[in-house]
């Protein structure tokens, strides 16, 4: 069953519409991130299942029960927010324990909570330290126990992990993978980093205004982006027009071969930069190397080939060409995607 479903969600500011006739389901112990520029409709997604937002249409279930006219602290989920809103001037214990005292539970009882949490969390201990002597990661985790506090149904997150720097946020979105797979939490939540929603969802939604554009595995959405937009937002730009006949693909590059089950006929198409293949020069299609990016364990080549848009590259750094030298390029069927219009 699905543990928050979203039916048909409209929510219009002026005249224009933030979330348009959404459908969304979340599976229990499923985590679902939901991706896409700024202005997408992420933020207002969350605060509509979190009852913070009125919808124009449509309506919110959560465990199969209709939330309209249902307030927030009714509603069973918890809300981490960006800049995480803790009480600056009480210690991290008295933060976590913050939603438990509300529900009245008794001290002991909070107390033993409040430590397991901050033990869950990477923690130990830590209930007397001042909030605001703690790190920002330290702060994410403390924020990240105050919302698991009261066992919410369903965990929302909203750019849990945006501000802090990328080697705390790559150690941190394993750490919070693992926890809620042992948790079996469900979690919504939003982020505009693709390398996050990646890593952290069993599935992602990509969102382009207001609407759903994209959902799949993150391998589903990654090696087979539905549409053009979703091409670009993952930052794939070797994008082209084309006709296909049969097995190959008339482009600008010349001919392309692809994926055997592709319908004939005109089509915009991707070949990822895992399929743009360098050979020696006289064997495919000339380019000049425009560009050579850095990327660790590999280098990202921009090509110019003679009269038709670039094209990026990836290739082993111990391989790479130099900026400015002259190679030829050779296509893989298997990274080209028809993309819908
Ligand atoms: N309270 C509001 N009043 C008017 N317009 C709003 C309001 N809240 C959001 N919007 C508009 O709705 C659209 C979606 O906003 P939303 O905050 O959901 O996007 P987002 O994808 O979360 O963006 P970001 O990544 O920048 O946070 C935007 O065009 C935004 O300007």
């Amino acid at each position: 069953m699905a543990m928050l479903r979203l039916e048909q969600v409209t929510v219009r500011f002026g005249g224009r519409a933030a979330l348009d006739a959404v459908d969304l389901e979340v599976a229990e112990h499923e985590t679902v991130c939901v991706l896409g520029p700024s202005g997408s409709g992420k933020s207002t997604l969350l605060r509509v299942v979190a009852g913070l937002q009125h919808t124009d249409a449509g309506r919110v279930r959560l465990a199969g029960q209709d939330m309209t006219g249902v307030p927030t602290h009714r509603r069973g989920v918890g809300l981490m927010f960006q800049d995480h809103q803790l009480f600056p001037q009480r210690d991290a214990g008295a933060n976590v324990a913050f939603g438990l005292r509300m529900r009245g539970m008794p001290r002991a009882e909070r107390d033993r909570t409040v430590a397991e949490l901050l033990d869950l969390v990477g923690l130990p201990g830590a209930q007397r330290r001042a909030v605001a002597a703690l790190s920002g990661g330290e702060q994410q985790r403390v924020a990240l126990a105050r919302a698991l506090a009261p066992r919410p149904s369903v965990l929302m997150l909203d750019e849990p992990l945006g501000q802090l720097d990328r080697g705390l946020r790559e150690r941190l979105v394993v750490e919070l993978r693992r926890l809620f797979g042992s948790l079996g939490t469900t979690v919504l939540a939003v982020t505009h980093d693709q390398g996050e929603a990646f890593a952290l969802g069993d599935r992602v939604v990509v969102m382009d205004q207001g609407r759903i554009a994209q959902t799949g595995t993150p391998l589903e959405v990654w090696r087979r982006p539905a549409s053009e937009f979703v091409a670009r937002f993952l930052g794939f730009d070797n994008v082209v027009e084309a006709t296909v006949h049969g097995a190959v693909a008339d482009t600008p590059w010349g001919k392309v071969p692809v994926p055997s089950d592709t319908p004939a006929g005109p089509c915009r198409l991707l070949v990822r930069p895992a399929g743009v293949r360098l050979v020696p020069e006289r064997e495919g299609l000339g380019c000049e190397v425009v560009a050579r990016t850095f990327r660790g364990d590999h280098v990202v080549l921009i090509l110019q080939p003679p009269g038709a848009p670039r094209l990026e590259a990836t290739c082993p750094l111990r391989t790479a060409p130099e900026s400015g030298a002259r190679v030829g390029v050779a296509f893989d069927a298997d990274e080209v995607v028809l993309l819908a219009a």
